[in-house]
């Protein structure tokens, strides 16, 4: 039987993550400690457990058809890679950085200068737009310390809180991209094995809308239902039932996540009382 192969990170950041999605897919994962590859019992796919730097150079070989991959990862050394879909993880920006002290005024400051990092290809490109020329200090880890140890004047690292930088006496002053995890595929993919990834994104799909949605119930004088509804903005358009008790009504709805906390007092002054706020599942549009 043909099967998707998809690359995972084996451990770090997006491990986690990435195989909640899957297991949120549907999709059960036969996973024996340390292994390095493993099947899904009831999904035509196969996992590879790879490195995330490893990941790109598999998929351009085709060796496997997909990845969950941090984009900065593939911006870095994913020529040739196509993106069919942001996973709203693992959010995070490539920036540079210089000792706190510095006086920064451009990133022209960085001419002649030494900027240590990981993602030279990243730094080189934003660098040549900019017309600017440093010297690059390529290391894999720990890069932060570079400057407090006379290695480089400045760094280009992944920053998330900014807490890293703060702890070094670092100032982050040029974000060069931003950066979530993604599924990734490779050009090498087959139309069979293409035609499982088409049932892979539709059921990502669905959960990813349903991770950004809430589904809500409340109840509602009939007198007010008219303006609370104007307030709910539905899927389609929000559901009215009566209650047992006469002159109220249930309003059930689905709603962004993030939209709900602006409505909710406005919601309680309009009227609406016993509000409740589900999680969904999964959401087929
Ligand atoms: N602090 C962070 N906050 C949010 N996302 C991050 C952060 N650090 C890294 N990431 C994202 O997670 C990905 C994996 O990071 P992680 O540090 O686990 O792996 P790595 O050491 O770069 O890779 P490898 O698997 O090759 O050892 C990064 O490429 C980036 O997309
Ligand atoms: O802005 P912050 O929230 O502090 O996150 C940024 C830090 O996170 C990542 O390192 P990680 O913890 O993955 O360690 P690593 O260098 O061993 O990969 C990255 O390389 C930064 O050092
Ligand atoms: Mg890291």
């Amino acid at each position: 039987m043909t099967k998707l192969r998809i690359a995972i990170q084996k451990s770090g950041r997006l491990n986690e993550d990435s195989l909640e999605i899957l297991k949120n897919c549907g999709i059960s994962i036969d996973n024996g400690k340390d292994q390095l590859k493993a099947s899904s019992r009831n999904f035509p796919m196969e996992v590879f457990y790879l490195r995330n730097g490893d990941i790109p150079q598999y998929l351009r070989d085709g060796v496997v058809d997909i990845a969950i991959i941090g984009e900065n990862v593939l911006i870095e050394k994913g020529q040739g890679i196509d993106i069919t879909e942001k996973l709203g993880f693992s959010k995070c920006r490539v920036s540079l950085a210089v000792p706190k002290s510095m006086k920064y005024t451009s990133v022209k400051d960085f001419e002649g200068k030494r900027i240590a990092t990981s993602y030279p290809n990243t730094v080189i490109a934003y660098l040549k737009e900019k017309g600017v020329n440093a010297d690059l200090h390529i290391i894999n880890g720990s890069v932060e310390i570079a400057p407090n140890i006379g290695l480089a004047d400045g760094i280009c690292d992944i920053v998330s809180s900014g807490s890293t930088l703060f702890k070094n006496n670092l100032k982050e002053v040029e974000v060069m991209l931003k950066s979530e995890a993604v599924l990734a595929v490779s050009q090498k993919i087959t139309d069979e094995r293409k035609a499982i990834l088409t049932k892979l994104q539709f059921r990502i799909k669905s959960v990813l809308q349903a991770r950004q949605s809430k589904y809500v119930l409340l109840n509602a004088p009939n007198n007010k239902l008219d303006d609370i509804l104007k307030l709910l903005p539905g899927m389609r358009s929000p559901t009215v039932l009566p209650l047992a008790e006469e002159g109220w009504s249930s309003v059930h709805t689905v709603i962004n996540k993030d939209k709900f906390w602006e409505v909710i007092d406005e919601l309680k002054q309009a009227g609406a009382e016993g509000i409740l706020v589900c999680p969904i599942e999964k959401m087929v549009l």
